[in-house]
């Protein structure tokens, strides 16, 4: 079916095909008469012949290939649309910082994520405007806010548990360790935080694993159903089948997320008649903030179930897979270099509390651990790309037109790994943070260094918690054991695109406890 599709396209496109040959025979330009960026030549609807070639996940090497002829700002044509690339952390913050209202709208979603995403009522789904702007302000002021954040440090504390068990279970005791996959531990530990933040409730085990099943299910359909997104009408009746099973996987996920959301209801709702703060497990969670929240779009009406199952669902992808990712490769990189592993124990250890705990107030104190956090964001982001930006007007970058409605697209991975910028980018070096004072700005409203959660309107509203997260396990991972892998073998830093950029050859360490 699939075969037979392309060709489809690949006939209707002919006639246009024909058309542009003429003008590929006149050679490129780096400007042509347009001053759109510039980029290679491409064929109408089907796009750039390198992406025909080589396919959408071989994007990044192609930026590196093209950068040298281009320059720092590129145009591809992806299909029909045209997406601009940006590649340097310069124009990067012109267009974030200086231009931040112009580039900080979303494209409209493609049909299978408008169902995903609740018609684009979810934060990162929204358009620039109203909507927007009442969802991120509800989970920046009521979950993300510090004072917040401090409420569910229990939550912290018993997930750490939770994970420190789990790797002492799976390793074995010391001196018979067995090597452990640390990423599937990392994620679970994950997962119960998010789980608990969003719902106010330490489940079980199965509910977890069901409610990442349902999580996984969703994130692997965006790539699975991609081609119900080519021809949205004719596709309803030419893919009837995949439409079918992709309906049925959200059908799953929301039978999955809603009970969970109207269990906690009825339990407000009851905790209203019986205020009783214990009744709520002595927190606000994510999904508490909800049922009173009012879009003043549609005269201030409430959310609806799918709404509310869209940002819950958007809320735990927002910050498992990533953080989970982001641990992985710095504790890889620690492996790696254990001379800058025993120098952050010796660090950590300074600090530790008497139950053998590095306390989350302790965290401040210790900014060599604050260094190999923003070493690993800035060597190894989980997100490659930023997630595509819209203009909503006419702009001028860089003396280019991006046209109104362009989708813009931020090359993170290679925007901090800019030479200019970093002595020797490829290498791990915690210290290039140390010595500033003022602490390294990592929202980048001043400069823009890396970027690895974005700039701007729309950087990633999660950030503080993802670097509180980070320390408080890597702190605490490096306190209870000593990370190596088995004699005679290598870290493997080979990367592989998944939701988020992963170790292609996932991390097998060696963890052995320092305290017995
Ligand atoms: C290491 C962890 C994390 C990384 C690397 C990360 C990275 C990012 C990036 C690159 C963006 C896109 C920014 C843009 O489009 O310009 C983003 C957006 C977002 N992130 Fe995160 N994130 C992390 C953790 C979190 C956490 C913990 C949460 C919430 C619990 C979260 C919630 C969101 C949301 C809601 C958006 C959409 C923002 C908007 O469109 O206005 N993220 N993140």
């Amino acid at each position: 079916m699939e075969l037979w599709f392309i060709f489809l396209l690949f006939s209707i496109s002919l006639a246009f095909f024909l058309k542009s040959l003429i003008n590929l025979l006149i050679p490129s330009s780096k400007s042509n008469n347009s001053k759109l960026p510039p980029g290679p030549r491409s064929f109408p609807f089907l796009g750039n012949i390198q992406l025909i070639r080589s396919s959408f996940a071989d994007l990044e090497p192609l930026l590196r290939r093209l950068r040298p002829i281009y320059g720092p700002i590129i145009t591809l044509n992806i299909g029909p649309r045209k997406a601009i690339f940006i590649i340097t952390p310069e124009l990067a913050h012109q267009a974030l910082i200086h231009q931040g209202s112009a580039f900080a709208d979303r494209p409209p979603a493609a049909p299978t994520s408008k169902i995903i995403s609740s018609n684009q009522h979810s934060i990162s789904s929204a358009s620039y405007g109203p909507v927007w702007r009442v969802l991120r302000r509800n989970l920046s002021s009521e979950i993300l806010h510090p004072s917040r954040v401090k409420a569910f440090s229990h939550g912290r504390k018993w997930v750490l548990d939770v994970l420190i068990q789990n790797l002492r279970s799976e390793s074995g005791s010391d001196p018979d360790t067995r090597p452990v996959f640390v990423l599937l531990h990392f994620q679970y530990a994950m997962f119960c935080l998010l789980v608990f933040m969003c719902y106010g409730e330490k489940y079980d085990d199965k509910v977890i694993r069901e409610i990442q099943r349902v999580q996984k299910s969703q994130l692997l359909s965006f790539a699975k159903f991609a081609i119900l997104n080519l021809l949205p009408k004719l596709g309803k009746i030419l893919f009837r089948k995949k439409w079918a099973e992709f309906n049925k996987i959200h059908q799953d996920h929301v039978g999955v997320l809603l009970p969970l959301i109207k269990a906690r209801q009825e339990k407000k709702l009851h905790h209203v008649k019986h205020a009783t703060d214990e009744n709520l497990g002595n927190v606000t969670a994510y999904v508490d903030t909800l049922f009173d929240l009012t879009l003043s779009e549609d005269g201030g009406r409430k959310l609806t179930d799918d709404e509310m199952v869209s940002l819950c669902s958007e809320f735990l992808n927002g910050g498992t897979d990533t953080t989970s990712t982001a641990l992985q490769w710095i504790i890889a990189e620690l492996v790696k270099n254990q001379d800058i592993q025993l120098k952050l124990f010796n660090q950590v250890k300074e600090v530790v509390s008497p139950d053998g705990e590095i306390k989350e107030e302790d965290l401040e104190k210790l900014p060599y651990l604050r260094a190999v956090v923003l070493e690993g964001l800035r060597r190894h982001p989980p997100g490659h790309f930023v997630l595509p930006h819209r203009v909503t007007q006419d702009v001028e970058l860089d003396g280019y037109l991006i046209p109104k409605h362009a989708s813009v697209n931020f090359f993170v991975a290679e925007i901090g790994l800019n030479p200019k910028v970093w002595e020797d980018p490829m290498e791990f070096r915690p210290e290039r943070f140390l010595g500033d004072k003022e602490g390294f700005d990592v929202t980048g409203s001043r400069e823009i260094k890396m970027m690895p959660f974005g700039a701007g309107r729309r950087i990633c509203p999660g950030w503080g918690l993802a670097l509180l997260h980070l320390e408080y396990f890597l702190a605490n991972l490096v306190m209870n054991f000593m990370w190596t892998v088995e004699d005679g073998c290598e870290v493997d830093l080979s990367e592989k695109q998944e939701f988020t950029t992963v170790m292609k050859n996932p991390l097998k360490a060696c963890i052995t406890p320092r305290v017995k």
